[in-house]
């Protein structure tokens, strides 16, 4: 950007911020093989075993933004994120739904909370991600969690191909998934129109820009650390 840069219109910031989708995980091989049902259970278990880390921290992902963010509205419209992962109570909640799928893929629980299988760069990117949201302006933090927009068409096609390709996965165990495509739509929406709204300044917006691209490469290194794990074990 230029000191000169015109402010893009909401339709051109829109485009900008969709226009990172080819950099999204959707696209990494290691998603294109369990698509194709080409994962290994070891491989599997590796994954759902390193992306309980991602599902844990999300929380706290979300109180940090609450915490730098001085508008009543947002920190109201964030609160529900944390309580769609923790549950109103124990036992209920995103996070318990994936610990049902870490156990469909022959996991036990106490293997995936102790967080025994977390990869080093599983730890390191979704760290950064954390981080990222405690030290940055709210509005920034809140773009990185615009991979949202491309997820729900992500998480519509891995149901219909892990319920094909992987036959001791029942539908149930992928409710995960099943609540969570619901949910990435609306949001998805409902983050873009603040993103759009509060970036006012063509440097909020090229920020904001940077703050999606940096998110796309936190999941890019995610899935690289687990497919790296997976292969040496
Ligand atoms: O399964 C997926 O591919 C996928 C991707 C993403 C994402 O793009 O960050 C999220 C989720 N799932 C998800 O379930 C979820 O709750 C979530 C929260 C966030 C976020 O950054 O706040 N991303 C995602």
């Amino acid at each position: 950007m230029s000191p000169s840069s015109p402010l893009l219109s909401p339709e051109e910031f829109a485009a900008a911020l969709r226009g990172l989708a080819p950099r999204y995980w959707g696209t990494h091989p290691f998603h294109h093989r369990m698509h194709a049902g080409e994962l290994t259970e070891h491989e599997l278990k590796t994954w759902a075993a390193n992306r309980w880390y991602y599902q844990c921290v999300l929380p706290q992902k979300d109180a940090a933004i609450i915490s730098n963010c001085p508008v009543p509205e947002i920190r109201r419209q964030w609160l529900d994120r944390i309580v769609y992962h923790d549950g109103g109570a124990p036992g209920e909640g995103g996070t318990e739904r994936w610990l049902r799928l870490c156990t469909a893929v022959g996991l036990s629980r106490e293997e995936v909370l102790d967080q025994r299988h977390v990869a080093p760069g599983v730890r390191f990117a979704v760290d950064a991600y954390v981080t990222f949201a405690r030290s940055k302006p709210w509005v920034e933090a809140i773009a990185s969690g615009l991979t949202e927009m491309f997820a729900g068409h992500l998480m519509q096609r891995r149901v219909v191909d892990m319920l094909a390709n992987y036959s001791w996965i029942a539908r149930e165990d992928l409710a995960y998934f099943t609540n969570r495509i619901d949910a990435v739509s609306g949001e998805g929406k409902a983050t873009l129109d603040i993103v759009i709204q509060h970036c006012t300044t063509r440097e909020q917006q090229d920020r904001a820009i940077a703050a999606l691209s940096f998110k796309c490469d936190v999941l890019w290194s995610m899935l690289d650390a687990i497919a790296s794990a997976a292969a040496k074990e």
